[in-house]
C-alpha cells in the first residue's frame, strides 16, 4: 500500500491546474447509459473513482474510449448487463449512480447497495422512494437493490432531506420518464447543475437546477453531445487551504470562483487576500491565520467535502474555533490523526472545538477517507520535520497527481510504493 512521505516547513508559492470535477464526472459518466448515441466527454480528471466507474461501465457493456488529452467517448447502444455488482460498488458509493439511468432506459436494473463507509452510514432510501413514486418495483435482496419498470412516470418528489446523488439520479430517471417529474427540496450543488447541463445539451427538458426546485419533462430517447467536466471546487479549496496555512501565494487556474463563495468567505475571514478572475483564484497570506468557525450544510452553505481541510488550519491557527459537521454523523475521523501530530481538539457530539497551536509535530498517520487524507497533507505540509500518511490510496480517489502539483508549488512530497 503506498504511503506519502511529507517534510513540512516550506511556504507554497505558484499556480496549480485544477482538474475536472470527481463528483461531476461520476454522475456525467453514468449519464452516458441514457443513450445509444456517443457521449463525448473533456475535462475527464485521472483519478481512481474516475476508473472505477468506467470499470463498472463497461462490465454494463459500455464501450469506453479514452483519448491523451482529458476527453472520453462513451458508447451505450448495447449493453448487455444491466448490473453493478458488489466488488465494484463497494469501492465507490457513487456507483449507485447507475440505477436510475438504467432503470429509464432499460426498464431494470440490479445493482448492489452500497453499504456504510468511514464518513457515517449514507443510506440509498431516498433514490429508492423517488423511483417508486415514479412506478418502479423495487425489492432488496441479498444486498442487491432489484428494480423494474415499464416505462417510468413523472411525478411529483419531495425529499426530506438534501441528497446530491439522490437528486441527480432521479433527474437521470426523470429525462427518460413518461410525463413531469417535479423534484422538492432538490440539492443545489454546482455538479447537479454540471449534469443537468450535459442532460440538457443530450436533448432533456430541465429546468430549475441549481435551485432547490427542479422539474423534468420526459422525452422518449435522448441523443449523443459533448459536455466539458466543471473544474473541482474541493480540489480547488484544498489547494486555498494549504496555501493559507503555509502563508503562501498560490494561483489557481482553470476553477471557478463562482462555485466557491463559502469558502472563499471563510479565507478572507482567516485573514487571506483572495483574488478572483474568470477562471483563477489567487489567494495570498502574510500571516498566521485566525481560526474560523465552520458549520457544514448544502450548497450554498459550508461543503462537507471542505470540513476536514480547515480543520487541519484551525489546528495551527490564532485562537479558538468550532467545526460542526450536520451532514454525515461519523466525518471526524481525521481528529484522532491531527492529535498525534499534536493538535488540540475535543470533540462535543458534532462539534469539534479547535484551538490552534503554535506548531505540530511529524509523525506516522493514517489515512481514513478522501478528505481526512486531503486535510492530513495539509497539516503535514505545516509540521516540524516529516510526516507519513499511510492508506494513501483514499486520496487517489479524489486528488489528480497531488504530490506532482504540491511539489510544483514547493511542498516536498514523496510517494513510497
Ligand atoms: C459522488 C458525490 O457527489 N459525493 C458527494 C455527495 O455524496 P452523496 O450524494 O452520497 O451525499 P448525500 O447528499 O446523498 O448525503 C447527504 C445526507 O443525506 C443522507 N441521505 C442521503 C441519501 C438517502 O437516500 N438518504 C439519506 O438519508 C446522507 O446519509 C447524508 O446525511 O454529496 C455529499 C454531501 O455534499 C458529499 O460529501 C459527497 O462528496
Ligand atoms: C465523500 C466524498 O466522495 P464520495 O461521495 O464519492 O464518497 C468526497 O468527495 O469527499
Amino acid at each position: 500500500m503506498d504511503k506519502l512521505a511529507i517534510l513540512g516547513g516550506t511556504r507554497l508559492q505558484g499556480e496549480v491546474r485544477i482538474s475536472g470535477a470527481k463528483n461531476a464526472a461520476l454522475p456525467i459518466l453514468c449519464a452516458g447509459l441514457l443513450t445509444a448515441e456517443i457521449l463525448h466527454l473533456d475535462n475527464l480528471p485521472k483519478l481512481k473513482d474516475i476508473s472505477t466507474s468506467l470499470t463498472l461501465l463497461g462490465h454494463i457493456g459500455m464501450q469506453v474510449n479514452l483519448d491523451d488529452q482529458n476527453g472520453v467517448d462513451l458508447n451505450a447502444k448495447n449493453l448487455p448487463n444491466l448490473e453493478a455488482p458488489y466488488d465494484l460498488v463497494k469501492t465507490m458509493r457513487a456507483s449507485i449512480l447507475v440505477l436510475g439511468p438504467l432503470l429509464a432506459r432499460f426498464g431494470e436494473a440490479m445493482v448492489s447497495l452500497p453499504g456504510g463507509c468511514a464518513i457515517g452510514s449514507r443510506p440509498v432510501d431516498l433514490h429508492i422512494k423517488g423511483l417508486q413514486a415514479m412506478g418502479a418495483e423495487i425489492h432488496i435482496e441479498h444486498g442487491y437493490i432489484h428494480a423494474k419498470a415499464s416505462r417510468l412516470q413523472g411525478a411529483r418528489i419531495f425529499m426530506d432531506t438534501v441528497t446530491v446523488t439522490g437528486t441527480e439520479n432521479l433527474m437521470m430517471a426523470a429525462a427518460l420518464a413518461q410525463g413531469v417529474t417535479v423534484l422538492e427540496n432538490a440539492a443545489r450543488e454546482p455538479e447537479v447543475v454540471d449534469l443537468a447541463d450535459c442532460l440538457i445539451a443530450m436533448g432533456a427538458k430541465i429546468t430549475g437546477a441549481g435551485s432547490d426546485m427542479i422539474t423534468i419533462t420526459g422525452v422518449d430517447e435522448l441523443h449523443g453531445a459533448t459536455h466539458s467536466i466543471m473544474p473541482d471546487r474541493i480540489e480547488t479549496g484544498t489547494y486555498l487551504v494549504a496555501a493559507a496555512m503555509t502563508q503562501g501565494t498560490v494561483t489557481c487556474t482553470h476553477t471557478r470562483a463562482d462555485t466557491l463563495d463559502a469558502v472563499l468567505e471563510k479565507l478572507r475571514e482567516a485573514g487571506a487576500e483572495v483574488v478572483t478572475t474568470q477562471d483563477t483564484i489567487t489567494l495570498n497570506m502574510k500571516q498566521r491565520p485566525h481560526a474560523v468557525n465552520i458549520k457544514t450544510a448544502p450548497h450554498p452553505a459550508f461543503p462537507t467535502d471542505m470540513q476536514a481541510q480547515f480543520m487541519a488550519m484551525n489546528c495551527i491557527a490564532d485562537g479558538v474555533a468550532t467545526v460542526t459537521e450536520t451532514i454525515f454523523e461519523n466525518r471526524f475521523m481525521h481528529v484522532q490523526e491531527m492529535q498525534r501530530l499534536g493538535a488540540n481538539i475535543e470533540i462535543e457530539g458534532n462539534t469539534a472545538i479547535v484551538r490552534g497551536v503554535d506548531k505540530l509535530e511529524g509523525a506516522i498517520v493514517m489515512a481514513t477517507d478522501l478528505r481526512a487524507s486531503a486535510s492530513l497533507v495539509l497539516a503535514a505540509l505545516v509540521a516540524e520535520g516529516e510526516t507519513t500518511i499511510e492508506r494513501i490510496y483514499h486520496i487517489d480517489r479524489g486528488y489528480e497527481c497531488i504530490e506532482e502539483k504540491f511539489n510544483q508549488i514547493g511542498a516536498r512530497i514523496r510517494r513510497i510504493h
